[in-house]
């Protein structure tokens, strides 16, 4: 039977809290890639405890090259892990199945296959062409050193090519075409190959990375950005708060670090203090009328969902990739928001809140459509909504499976179902 989370709040919604968030998933599983990479000369520290970094370090932890036999390698709903895997498997000596849940079954790999197949490797699709689950036969003999890949659909394609290419032995330069979406995601990748010593080269177009070793190094995971979303939005809400988040740092690798400047409008305030940042609440002021979220689309819930509890009819831009995310983002949305009388409406890829109708019912239950942040994005409405009820609450152990604990930590009271 699945749980459902009931979230309520009681009295005046002063938040008093400090909350440790859990390291990033996107650095820790770049991380751990880099550190199988380089046969154990990179560590990694301050290991994320999302369930999608946990199950890439099992994997990884488990495979073996010494078996003749085809080895199933399951990711379950970890999206980046799928993509990293692609290109990390057919690196090595094995035969293996790489798949997952039905819904990663649903998500696009083809971009990313067809260039790897370009490269030299031995992948073909076990189902569904262009989708998961992959059949790979490695190791890989390399046939060209030069690939194009469309850069507008998914950045983990072209991260998880940049992880392998000091690896291989001609390197690999990729030629990105159209406009490279979730850029900061690729500067996180790159960043974090240069602390393990690998150099690269981008003449704006093209990304060259020539085969290298790489050197002894600790990877250091720093807080997740995407989680601290959600305590902006807790900030943003109440009637007064001061939340400390320890250990973050405003000069991050995350793109989502943008939250902060985002939030101001939203009349949240951060400090820098010496254990890390502090968030309080302050004078909301809305310049800003469209805001494009095509470099951080994992902030999009958060920022969407708390405009509309505002009544801020803003437009948003950078939208189209989240149709192919742990759910159709856009459509989950919708749906939702609607049972507060909120519409988000799409004309010519601009999408508008019409929030004429907003509404808060005594209780609300959200659907989560196997998306933890659309259980985390819709949580802090409970600040304004007696009681929110937020089905299959597991889904949260995805990216940040303390958010229920740090929830009842800040004062909500999170009653099972
Ligand atoms: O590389 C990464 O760690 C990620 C890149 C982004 O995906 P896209 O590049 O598909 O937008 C983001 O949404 C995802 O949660 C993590
Ligand atoms: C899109 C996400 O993850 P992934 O693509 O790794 O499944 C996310 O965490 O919001």
């Amino acid at each position: 039977m699945s749980k459902h989370a009931l979230v309520s709040f009681t009295g005046n919604t002063e938040i008093h809290t400090e909350i440790t968030l859990t390291g990033s998933k996107s650095e820790c599983n770049r991380a751990l890639i880099i550190s199988a990479s380089s046969k154990g000369a990179v560590k990694v520290e301050n290991m994320s405890i999302a369930a999608d970094s946990v199950t890439l370090e099992r994997i990884l932890n488990q495979i073996s090259t010494a078996t003749p036999h085809q080895q199933t390698v399951d990711v379950g709903p970890a999206g980046t892990a799928m993509r990293f895997l692609t290109a990390y498997l057919p690196t090595l000596p094995g035969q293996f199945l790489l798949t997952g849940t039905e819904r990663m079954k649903q998500r696009p790999i083809g971009i990313l296959t067809e260039a790897l197949k370009a490269v030299g490797a031995d992948i073909s699709y076990a189902e569904k062409e262009g989708f998961p689950p992959l059949n790979i036969q490695g190791p890989l003999k390399q046939t060209a050193a030069t690939v194009k890949i469309k850069g507008d659909i998914s950045s983990q394609y072209i991260s998880a090519l940049l992880m392998i290419a000091p690896s291989l032995e001609q390197g690999l330069t990729l030629q990105i075409e159209g406009e490279l979406t979730s850029l900061p995601y690729v500067n996180m990748t790159l960043n974090m190959l240069e602390e393990a010593g690998i150099s690269h080269s981008w003449d704006g177009q093209n990304i060259s990375i020539k085969p290298q070793p790489f050197k002894p190094a600790t990877l250091v995971v720093e807080p997740d950005w995407s989680a601290a979303s959600y305590w902006y939005s807790i900030a943003c809400l109440a009637s007064k708060a001061e939340i400390s988040l320890p250990y973050l740092k405003e000069k991050s690798l995350q793109g989502d670090s943008r939250i902060r400047s985002i939030m101001t409008a939203f009349g949240v305030k951060t400090a820098t203090t010496a254990e890390g940042i502090t968030l309080s609440s302050t004078d909301k002021n809305f310049d800003e009328e469209v805001l494009d979220l095509k470099d951080c689309p994992d902030l999009a819930q958060t920022i969407i969902v708390c405009a509309a509890a505002l009544k801020q009819n803003l437009a948003f831009t950078g939208l189209e990739t989240l149709k192919i995310k742990e759910t159709d983002r856009v459509k989950a949305l919708q749906n939702e928001l609607a049972k507060i009388g909120v519409t988000l409406n799409e004309d010519n890829l601009i999408y508008t809140l019409n929030c004429e109708n907003l509404h808060f019912p005594e209780r609300v239950i959200f659907g989560t459509y196997e998306d933890h942040r659309m259980a985390m994005a819709f949580a802090p409405l409970s600040l304004l909504i007696k009681e929110v009820v937020l089905e299959e609450m597991d889904v949260v152990e995805k990216s940040y499976p303390d958010f229920w604990k740090d929830l009842e930590k800040a004062g909500f009271t999170v009653t099972v179902i």
